[in-house]
């Protein structure tokens, strides 16, 4: 089982990875970027904006995807395995490509693997706006509100086009009642 957590910034990835890894405490927990050694320093690159091309940028996020599929995704096939993050936020985020473009890329650097259940957290604009206000931003997060609501229309577009098993949740409800539907979608 290959579940991912997605979600744009502030979305309550984090939050809901923390009660998860107390309900699953067999299951292995990963992230994208940072999920590998090589993924440590391709994160820092992308994150304190190294690269000055939105291409450059794209391929570091691509190569710690393939390092992170290989080394975590495919080794622990047999397992279940829950992921901050994963091609979902690759396509998403590459917006200034195509959307099957950048797919055709994500799927060679995945070796073609998809998660098997897909939790994408929705915030609504004044919901962002109230969290985005509460803490220092990453180069990406700078990009700003509207930046960041036309990822998520991207990530949902990016989940059905791939015709991926999904549950969509719409992230101010409370941390409990997203929780509890969180674990009755793993359950099903
Ligand atoms: N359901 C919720 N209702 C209200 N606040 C929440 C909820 N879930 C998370 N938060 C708060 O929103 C903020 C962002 O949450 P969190 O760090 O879990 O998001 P994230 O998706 O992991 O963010 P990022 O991608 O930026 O790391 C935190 O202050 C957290 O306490
Ligand atoms: C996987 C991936 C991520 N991003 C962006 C999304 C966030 O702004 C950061 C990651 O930060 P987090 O604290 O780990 O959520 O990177 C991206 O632009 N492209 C990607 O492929």
């Amino acid at each position: 089982m290959y579940v991912v957590i997605e979600g744009i910034d502030t979305a309550g990835k984090s939050t809901q990875l923390e009660i998860l890894a107390k309900k699953y405490k067999e299951a292995i927990f990963t992230k994208e970027p940072g999920g590998t050694q090589i993924g440590i320093k391709l994160r820092q690159m992308a994150l304190e904006g190294e690269a000055k091309s939105k291409l450059a940028e794209m391929f570091l996020f691509l190569a710690d995807r393939a390092e992170h599929i290989y080394e975590v995704i495919l080794a622990n096939k047999d397992k279940m395995v829950i992921s901050d993050r994963s091609m979902i936020s690759g396509i998403a985020y590459a917006k200034n490509l195509s959307l099957q473009t950048v797919i055709d890329l994500n799927l060679i650097a995945t070796n073609n693997t998809l998660p098997t259940h897909v939790i994408l957290l929705k915030l609504s604009k004044e919901e962002l706006q109230n969290r985005l206000s509460k803490k220092e931003h990453d180069s990406i997060e700078a990009r700003g509100i509207d930046y960041l609501l036309e990822i998520q229309n991207r990530m949902e577009e990016t989940i059905k086009k791939l015709n991926l098993n999904y549950r969509f949740i719409d992230a101010s409800l409370s941390i409990e009642d997203i929780s509890k539907d969180i674990e009755d979608f793993l359950n099903e």
